[in-house]
């Protein structure tokens, strides 16, 4: 178990670089949210989908996106962890797996951000086979690599560059998920680099 210590999470912000503000956070989660009601706040539209947040890092763009959602939803979380305290991915470890209603509807995943796409191409192929009719994903943050990822996001609210970022959600060794901005970590800082 992780020991935690004020000093060292403050050391870490004072060596990080903002690279989004708060107000820039804000009008992309607004993005989104314009996708998301142009797609399905329509009239016409009978679908009736499922949300699903992908904890833990997604709790805060799921906080912030919910109500600015203007058309019918069911709400419900899955929880996924492949970098649990660490700076590196490793295996997807499934802490909460879908419910069995996911069969049939669209689902609709947010998660904070796609890094290397592991994750999200797990649980994309996860509810494809328990039945889902659609999974359309949404992420916070995309995260720009040189090589290709195994599954795409259909709406994303930032691009970013290719470097270790906390806030809105995110963590560096359990630290720091409530910043309201996007900070990078200095790369000295990271165990792994
Ligand atoms: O695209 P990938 O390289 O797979 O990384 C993306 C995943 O990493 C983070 O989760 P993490 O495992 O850190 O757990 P957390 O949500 O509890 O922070 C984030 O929330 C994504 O789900
Ligand atoms: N906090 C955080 N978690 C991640 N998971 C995958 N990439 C990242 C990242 O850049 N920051």
């Amino acid at each position: 178990m992780q020991e935690f210590h004020a000093e060292r999470a403050r050391t870490l912000l004072n060596n990080a670089e903002e690279i989004f503000d708060g107000a820039a956070v804000q009008a992309a989660v607004r993005q989104v949210a314009d996708k998301l009601n142009a797609r399905f706040d329509r009239l016409d539209n009978a679908a009736f989908p499922l949300v699903l947040g992908v904890m833990g890092g997604a709790v805060v763009f799921t906080g912030n996106l919910l109500p600015q959602l203007r058309f019918p939803l069911e709400f419900d979380y899955i929880h996924v962890s492949r970098y649990g305290d660490d700076d590196q991915g490793g295996n997807v470890v499934w802490k909460v797996i879908p419910r069995p209603s996911v069969a049939g509807r669209i689902i609709i995943v947010l998660d904070d951000i796609l890094d290397e796409g592991e994750t999200l191409a797990q649980v994309k192929q996860r509810l494809l086979d328990m039945g889902a009719a659609e999974v359309v994903i949404a992420v916070f943050a995309d995260k720009a690599l040189k090589r290709s990822k195994p599954v795409k996001a259909d709406i994303v609210g930032l691009s970013i560059p290719n470097k270790f970022v906390v806030g809105f959600g995110m963590d560096v060794y359990g630290y720091w998920r409530n910043l309201p901005g996007l900070w990078a970590i200095r790369p000295e800082d990271l165990k792994q680099r």
